[in-house]
């Protein structure tokens, strides 16, 4: 089995959706499940979504041990630390840290890994990464409300997180073949190169790096290099659909964004622009998240009986100029902290209310509403949108759940996964509630 450590819950949604399309069955914990808790039976994949990835290393790095003891415990003999297509990530860690935790646990020489995720766009060449063919310092990774991106050297970066030295497996080597970066690896592991970032332009590249990664206790990336692991992987009962019924058709929806990402902010424009009911949370208005969520539902509960706008949107994103002002009047953590909190309860409040299809945006964003509404453990069904699986919670509410990654999904993602339009009165809220 494969075990399987995300640093956050849309990045695990991600991951999953590609081993479960690499022909895994896969199953994923929100949070670190109990020892009581055991993977249902053909498992292929076991995924432990942590909310570490904004976390003081500290807490990072004890959190992603605990994951990795009771992964051990089920019997993964391979684990994949999951960490962002965009490397997200600052001088203090966390992705150095956690890996030099992982790493020194499972006692590895080197660890191969990459961000690379050409489905999402994402590419490593020459040690760089590049977002849509973007450097990742150009792109609009660089204006992160939390982890803003400025540099686009993979080497450099990880170099400034851990002590460990840092090698780089270059383009020219992975097209030559798996013989070719098995001699790399091996070879890197006599120079004491402990992190090998290897070049990877499309999915051939990754393929070929996962089977060569196959056997290694630990390896690490995106969502692309745990797709080129999958096939390597033999546990799991094969290709392994989740049947489900269509989650689109599962009413009243309600959009919860905190994303500040550019796509997530086209996203609520195309909402916008279909008139759906939007509500701000603006955290310098009210510091309290208590009354801040509070407001946001009686906004919803207000909203006029009969209308056909559709689904609501609850959002906090702004544009960077926006969110530098707010972070400037309140830090940027109190900001996050305010907002995620207010979130998470405006969630709980519309589930309690009949809402039964949640879309989330944002990675921290999306932990908070899951925390919130109290889901620990799901299965993975259908794509909405590359890297965007449905959700169906196997505890907690019984809803459809999408967990968006803040740069994911088209324009129009946001307004067709909440779609089609539906009466957000009480009365039509009443209607579509299931028991
Ligand atoms: N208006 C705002 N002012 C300050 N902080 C904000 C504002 N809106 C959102 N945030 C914070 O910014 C962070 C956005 O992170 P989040 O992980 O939710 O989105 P993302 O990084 O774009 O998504 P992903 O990690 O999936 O790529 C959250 O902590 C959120 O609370
Ligand atoms: O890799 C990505 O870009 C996503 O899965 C993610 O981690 C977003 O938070």
């Amino acid at each position: 089995m494969l075990g399987v450590i995300a640093d956050d819950v849309t990045g695990a949604s991600d991951v999953a959706l590609s081993l479960r399309e690499g022909g895994l069955r896969t199953v994923l914990y929100f949070g670190v499940p109990g020892p009581d808790v055991t993977p249902p039976d053909g498992c292929g994949a076991v995924v432990i979504a942590l909310k570490s990835r904004m976390a003081a290393p500290e807490r990072a790095v004890a959190s992603s041990l605990e994951a990795l003891r009771r992964l051990r415990a089920h019997g993964a003999r391979r684990v994949y630390f999951k960490f962002c297509s965009t490397f997200d990530s600052t001088a203090d860690g966390n992705l150095g840290p956690v890996l030099d935790a992982l790493a020194d646990a499972l006692d590895v020489p080197v660890v191969l890994l990459t961000p690379s995720s050409p489905r999402h766009g994402r590419t490593q060449y020459e040690g760089h990464l590049f977002v849509n063919g973007v450097p990742l310092a150009e792109s609009p990774m660089r204006h992160h409300p939390v982890t803003p991106m400025t540099d686009s050297s993979l080497p450099r970066l990880l170099r400034a997180q851990t002590q460990r030295p840092v090698g780089l497996l270059r383009w020219d080597t992975v097209r030559a073949g798996a013989a070719a970066v098995r001699a790399a690896v091996d070879e890197a592991a006599t120079r004491g190169v402990r992190y090998l970032l290897a070049d990877a332009l499309d999915d051939g590249d990754l393929r070929t790096l996962g089977s060569v990664a196959a056997d290694a206790p630990l390896t690490a990336g995106a969502a692309g290099l745990a797709e080129g692991l999958a096939p390597a992987v033999p546990a799991g009962g094969g290709a392994a659909a989740y049947e489900e019924a269509d989650p689109s058709a599962v009413h009243p929806a309600a959009v919860l964004c905190g994303s500040c990402s550019a796509r997530t902010l086209e996203q609520l424009d195309a909402l916008r622009a279909a008139d759906r009911p939007t509500y701000r949370l603006d955290p310098v208005a009210e510091p309290d998240p208590a009354v801040l969520a509070e407001r946001a539902l009686a906004w919803y509960d207000a909203l006029p009986t009969g209308s056909s706008r559709g689904a609501p949107a609850f959002h906090s994103s702004v544009p960077p100029h926006e969110l530098r002002a707010i972070q400037r009047h309140l830090g940027a953590e109190r900001a996050a902290a305010v907002l995620e909190e207010a979130t998470g309860r405006v969630a709980a409040g519309l589930v309690a209310r009949g809402v039964r299809r949640v879309i989330a945006a944002g990675g921290e964003t999306s932990g908070a509403v899951v925390a919130a509404l109290g889901v620990t453990g799901a299965l993975v069904g259908r794509a909405a949108a590359p890297g965007v699986p449905w959700i169906h919670p196997t505890s907690g509410p019984r809803i459809a759940l999408l967990l968006k990654s803040g740069n994911f999904g088209g324009p129009d993602f946001l307004a067709t996964a909440s779609g089609p339009p539906q009466d957000p009165s009480p009365h039509g809220r009443r209607q579509g509630a299931r028991p």
